[in-house]
């Protein structure tokens, strides 16, 4: 995983299992979207360079990181899906409205997990500015969306 120069896009090969037949929902936050589809271009690369097929993967959006909870769960409700990967980017603003996004968004994808037995991944980046955002979706920090992509991938070789 990131190392202590934190590269999102760094992972060790340990617990990569065969993922050809497994199938990923990917709910995506339409906020800061310039971002949030960079996460996922990570996302669906780093599932198909580790043998995912295209066809296995639905992609769903929602307005933003705050919707990220009940559209995962929309997901994982759905048997066949194996695990699902849910990407967003909230920019801290000048009221305390981050911390209350960041902490619901946070909890609510944690009980879906829970909830449904499988892997729920949180790829939501929480950046002070878009500057450091930026720096985490592609930039040079790595892809948000390859960590999220690759703990998924992982964890269902748990
Ligand atoms: N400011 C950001 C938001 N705000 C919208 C919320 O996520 C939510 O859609 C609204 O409160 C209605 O429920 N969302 C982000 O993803 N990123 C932000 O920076
Ligand atoms: C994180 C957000 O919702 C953000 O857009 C809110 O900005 P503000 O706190 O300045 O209203």
């Amino acid at each position: 995983m990131a190392t202590s120069l934190k590269n999102l896009s760094q992972h060790s090969d340990k617990n990569i299992s065969d993922i050809s037949k497994k199938r990923f929902g990917i709910v995506v936050s339409e906020w800061n979207e310039e971002v949030t589809e960079s996460l996922y271009e990570g996302a669906l690369e780093t599932l198909l360079a580790h043998g995912a097929k295209k066809e296995n993967i639905y992609r769903k959006n929602v307005p933003g990181s705050f919707e990220l909870s009940l559209g995962g769960q929309r997901m994982a409700e759905v048997e066949e899906i194996d695990a699902v990967i849910c990407l967003g980017c909230v920019i801290q603003g000048e009221t305390r409205h981050f911390d209350f996004i960041c902490d619901a968004v946070a909890h609510g994808i944690t009980q879906v997990g829970l909830k449904y037995n499988k892997p729920v991944i949180f790829g939501v980046l929480t950046p002070e500015n878009q500057q450091q955002a930026l720096d985490r979706a592609g930039g040079k920090h790595g892809n948000k969306g390859d960590e999220a992509a690759i703990t998924a991938v992982k964890m269902l070789g748990f």
